[in-house]
């Protein structure tokens, strides 16, 4: 299949470029039908992620990709990129993207679904451009996208829409329609199989501290922050980020414990100083928590599906080193990964639309939901 010209000859860390007419369209393409699947139609599960570097060679294109256009100041680029070398350049989240591939094709396999099951990402290879062509090449005609990302927002929902919109707007010759149509999957922090996931991570966490620091212990439940401008625009009427992310910590928790308090709070926050983002960070948070006497802490990094670099450098060391400054008890709960729960959400979700139930919030969103207009992009 080939591709236009430009993304061709994108040099290997270079995102094929972005249209910027996408911003303005309706879903960036991805509107989802009323129908059930029709018999005969060939279809695919993309699993859309957000992409990781694999060596110390790849930290830096990989953080221009992520935030090329965003005003994120240089200095903030090189402090992120330390946290990856950290790790010898590798983010785990490929890895971990590559192992929930392969327990939902198994998943699919076992319940008779005969589905082919691909990956691509969003800001490294397999970039989504190059599998939206692959997809087109194997005869693919409609493709249900499950994001990496179950909640409402610029970065967690419509940015995925676009990502969509930009693989199909790029392809050329043999598919000059886009290859095949699309559709994503709607936001899962609510689904039984995501809480699930997280209560059993949660529980184990707990049951990590001292017996007698249990009680005691303040469940904070964590998400990615945002500006404040994306977030007041999140969902069809806004807000709902937060509302969303509340809500899932809310089902989390009484999984474990009904009705007992926890707190939501912010992590890995970018940008400039100058631009106000969600507070409290969780850093200040455990200070707050301390200055209270709460003698233990368990984190639950509900706004992510797997254990990447936001989570063991932002979490398992930062946070971490925090608590233990401030003496205070700490553990953190697992993500979603691969439990089995999760893996058969992701199945559930799917069957779900391919027998025709109504779009849900995050599959037909309109026009104006999440929209936070591009910045320009530097000149060079
Ligand atoms: C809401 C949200 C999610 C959750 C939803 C989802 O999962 O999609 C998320 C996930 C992730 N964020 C990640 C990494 C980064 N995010 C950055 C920057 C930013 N994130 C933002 C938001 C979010 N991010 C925002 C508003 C920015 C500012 C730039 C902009 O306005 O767009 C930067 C730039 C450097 C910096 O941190 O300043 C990096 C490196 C990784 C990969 C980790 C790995 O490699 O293991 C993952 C899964
Ligand atoms: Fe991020």
């Amino acid at each position: 299949m080939p591709l236009a010209t430009d993304v061709d000859i994108t040099p290997a860390g270079q995102r094929p470029d972005e249209d910027p007419s996408l911003a303005a369209r309706n879903n960036g393409g991805t509107t989802p039908s009323a129908d059930p699947s029709p018999p005969g139609r060939r279809e695919a599960l993309l699993v859309l992620g957000f992409g990781g570097p694999e060596g110390p060679g790849d930290v830096m294109p990989f953080l221009e990709n992520v935030t090329r256009g965003r005003g994120i100041p240089p200095e903030r680029l090189l402090d992120v990129a330390e946290h990856y070398q950290h790790f010898g350049g590798v983010s785990p989240i490929n890895e971990q993207n590559r192992a929930l591939v392969a327990a939902v094709e198994k998943e699919c396999a076992a319940a008779g679904i005969d589905l082919p099951v691909y990956w691509g990402n969003r800001n490294w290879a397999p970039y989504v451009e190059h599998v939206w062509a692959q997809m087109a090449d194997d005869g693919i005609e409609h493709v249900y996208v499950f994001p990496t990302s179950g909640f409402a927002s610029w970065s967690g929902c419509r940015q995925y829409h676009e990502d969509v919109a930009r693989a199909r707007s790029v392809l050329t010759g043999a598919a000059p329609g886009g290859g095949p149509t699309a559709e994503k999957l709607p936001h899962y922090g609510d689904h039984p199989g995501f809480v699930q996931a997280n209560a059993e991570a949660l529980a184990a966490a707990l049951a990590e501290l001292p017996e007698e620091l249990r009680g005691r212990a303040r469940l904070v439940a964590t998400a990615h922050s945002i500006p404040e401008s994306m977030a007041a625009v999140a969902g069809p009427t806004g807000g709902a980020y937060q509302e969303e992310l509340r809500r899932s910590a809310r089902l989390v928790v009484d999984a474990v414990a009904p009705g007992r308090e926890f707190d939501l709070v912010w992590q890995s926050r970018s940008g400039p100083p100058s631009v106000p983002w969600l507070e409290p960070d969780v850093n200040d948070h455990l200070q707050a928590l301390a200055a209270d006497g709460v003698p233990a802490v368990v984190l639950f990094p509900i706004g992510f599906v797997s254990d990447h670099v936001e989570v063991v450098w932002d979490l398992d060391n930062e946070a971490r080193e925090t608590a233990g400054e401030l003496g205070m008890a700490f553990a953190r709960a697992g993500t979603a990964g691969t439990h089995p729960a999760f893996v058969g959400m992701v199945r559930q979700l799917l069957e779900e639309r391919r027998t025709g139930t109504p779009p849900r919030l995050g599959t037909n969103c309109p026009a104006h939901c999440c929209f936070v207009a591009p910045r320009p992009r530097p000149t060079a």
